[in-house]
């Protein structure tokens, strides 16, 4: 039987910071044993749930949307049924709950619903926030995202990402920079362990700034907009649909059933990089390889870095096929799937095949043109 409350720790940070990366490092230590850990994801390929490395037993995932926003509520279902489940025996033990944000929530309506939600106050109290800020995109993300500052605004532990990445003197100016926006926090420079993050003690809005509690105070009155702005166009298997937040912000889930040449995803990845590579704010995914089909690559951009591709050992469930999501930001029309359709040989009308892009990749009749 576990004690309550139980320890509820909310994992965010800006599209593409290092959330899962960490988290599959946290899941290794043993203060980590009998956690649940919920993952929100934003797109509708769901893809972080295969990634990371734990028994799927331990591994829930809410639909897709955005946890600040249409899936609020299925939260609120999950940690209740998670206290049933516990009380009436169905689970021995939960120690701790670990909540993976999406990139572009902002964390204040998650906070609020743990913190005065009556079905969940007496079960769960909120252990602390942790924020990833990654060394190379933080400060773009600062600049152009205000769900990046709240995400770092309301953090009780602070985790500069990439620091591989960087030089000296950028991580101590975003660390400034992240010390003005936050000024009582702890930062983490690179590899934070579970004794740095867990642990933090009851979250304590008095102690963050007037923002936060603003943020806060606006969260509590902002519920039941669920579905709002938010636009499906279905394209056989393509979806597009608009963040609520800001209708600027799109993801695009592409999907191909079927193994793709290296060679065609490295020219797809290449030509949307070079067409419109300051619109992309993340895109990740899982390719079957042609050459290598049962070993899946995974591929992570981050605005304009593309991290070095890396290989699963094997396919985390029985689908197979290639799933790549991809979060833009004032990206035109429906640019990407008529590119992706291009390279996976879907040809969609006006839409060259794949062998006309490698004759002349630099003019692509129906799908823009590249600067
Ligand atoms: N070089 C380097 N790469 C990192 C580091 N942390 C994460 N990455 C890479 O950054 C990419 C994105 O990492 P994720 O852990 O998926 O980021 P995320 O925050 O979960 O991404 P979203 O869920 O899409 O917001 C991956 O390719 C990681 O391998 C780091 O400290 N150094």
């Amino acid at each position: 039987m576990s004690a309550f409350p139980i320890p509820v720790s909310v994992l965010t940070g800006f599209l593409g910071a290092g959330k899962t990366t960490l988290l599959n490092r946290l899941l290794k230590d043993p203060a980590l044993v009998d956690t649940a850990v919920i993952i929100n994801e934003y797109g509708e390929v769901a893809i972080d749930h295969l990634l990371v490395e734990q028994a799927s037993d331990g591994i829930i995932q809410l639909s897709d949307g955005c946890l600040c926003c249409t899936v609020r509520g299925e939260l609120v279902d999950t940690l209740a049924d998670l206290v049933d489940r516990l009380q009436t025996g169905r689970i021995d033990k939960l120690a701790r709950i670990v909540i993976e944000t999406t990139g572009l929530a902002d964390p204040a309506p998650v906070l609020q619903s743990l913190m005065a939600h009556p079905a969940l106050v007496h079960a769960f109290r909120l252990d602390g926030v942790i924020a990833l800020v990654d060394a190379v995109n933080g400060d773009a993300a600062l600049d152009n995202h205000v769900e990046a500052v709240k995400q770092a605004a309301m953090a009780d532990r602070l985790v500069i990402t990439k620091t591989d990445l960087a030089d000296k003197a950028v991580i101590e100016r975003l660390s400034e920079r992240l010390h003005a926006i936050n000024p009582g926090v702890r930062i983490i420079v690179g590899e934070a362990g579970a004794s740095d993050l867990l642990d933090c003690g009851l979250y304590n809005p008095a102690a963050k700034t007037a923002d936060v509690r603003r943020w806060l105070g606006e969260a509590s009155h902002d519920d039941g907009h669920e579905g709002h702005d938010h636009e499906h166009h279905d394209r056989g298997h393509s979806h597009d649909h608009a963040h609520r937040h800001d209708s600027r912000v799109r993801s695009h889930s592409l999907i191909h059933d079927g193994a793709v040449p290296f060679s065609a995803i490295e020219m797809f990845l290449d030509l949307l990089r070079s067409a419109h590579g300051d619109k992309l704010l993340r895109m990740k995914g899982i390719v079957e390889l042609a050459e290598d089909p049962s070993r899946p690559l995974v591929i992570h951009g981050v605005q304009k870095i593309l991290h070095p591709p890396a290989r699963l050992p094997a396919w985390p469930d029985e689908r197979r096929g290639t799933r790549l999501v991809l979060i833009t930001l004032d990206m035109p029309g429906d640019y990407v799937q008529r590119l992706f359709a291009a390279f996976t040989n879907r040809p969609a009308p006006d839409t060259p095949d794949r062998a006309a892009l490698h004759d002349n990749p630099l003019a692509i009749p129906g799908v823009g043109s590249v600067r």
